[in-house]
């Protein structure tokens, strides 16, 4: 598989790069962003967190905006971000054109529906090809965690409940964590699985963590003052769920902060030390 390097800058003493490369899952080009710590080598592989982006953002909003490299070259973590969704030419878009759904907004589902389901497999492209492709060709371990924001928390924490021998532990911020009870979600999940909801229920962390005991630690920050809580994100519905199941779920309530990038810059650095504990 080849890679095409996009763009390369030290940082924190390490490295942060740009690829692209052609995926078989989403049947198009696509481009992630990689964080590589001082320390990462040839005789010193790291362990990897996965961060998945939120509605309208790329591979770099994360790598510009969270802060997190140093606490990564500290902590020896590899920082590895996706695209949100296909693109290019003949990746079909919302014929409206909104912000939350087509391009930017893969909602890291396997989309059944047309015109969406040749390009729009982001769940297969996160768990599969990505983490193959990055482990074939850069120093890392096998050892990954998953973490993300918004509509990248709902898609870290449903992936993680998924796959637990994949990733060790799982991290969000703002997360939408009842996708099938809000409007984002119904939208998305509509247009890309059709209408059947019990096709849904694969795809929600809520539903998912009410029927699970064990599975990845989880650590869920939730700003009190954003616009989206109570209509979109519905984060008392995971803790709900948790509570029923026995789930290792932490949701913390933070006072003040609102959904934006200033509220993950806060606590990044938590967020990558509770992953680095799991790596052990
Ligand atoms: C860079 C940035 O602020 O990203 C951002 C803004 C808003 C949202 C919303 C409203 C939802 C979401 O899933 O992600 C997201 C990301």
């Amino acid at each position: 598989m080849t890679l095409t390097k996009v763009s390369s800058a030290k940082v924190a003493g390490g490295w942060h790069q740009q690829f692209s490369h052609s995926a078989t899952s989403t049947a198009c080009a696509m481009r992630f962003a990689i964080f590589l710590p001082p320390q990462a080598g040839p005789n010193n592989p790291v362990p990897v967190v996965y961060w998945l982006s939120g509605l309208t953002c790329t591979d770099e909003n994360f790598m510009q905006k969270a802060g997190a490299f140093k606490k990564a070259a500290e902590l020896g973590l590899a920082i590895v971000a996706p695209d949100t969704s296909p693109r290019g030419d003949g990746v079909a878009d919302d014929p409206e054109g909104s912000y939350d759904f087509g391009l930017g907004a893969g909602f890291y589902v396997n989309a059944t529906q047309q015109p969406f389901a040749k390009h729009y497999q982001m769940y297969t492209y996160v768990v599969e090809e990505l983490p193959a492709l990055i482990e074939a060709n850069f120093p890392v371990t096998s050892q990954r965690a998953i973490s993300g924001h918004s509509m990248g928390g709902h898609g870290a924490l449903m992936i993680a409940l998924r796959n637990p021998s994949l990733f060790s532990s799982v991290t969000a911020f703002s997360p939408i964590a009842h996708p099938t009870e809000c409007p984002w979600g119904v939208k998305a999940f509509t247009g890309y699985l059709g209408e059947d909801k019990k096709i849904w229920t694969q795809y929600d962390s809520t539903l998912l963590m009410q029927n699970k005991s064990t599975g990845p630690a989880a650590l869920v920050d939730q700003g009190d003052a954003d616009n989206f809580l109570q209509q979109q994100l519905k984060p008392e519905h995971l803790q709900q769920a948790a509570k029923q199941s026995g789930y290792p779920l932490t949701l913390r309530m933070q006072a003040g902060y609102d959904h934006s990038y200033f509220f993950i810059s806060s606590f990044i650095d938590e967020h990558l030390a509770f992953h680095a504990q799991r790596f052990g």
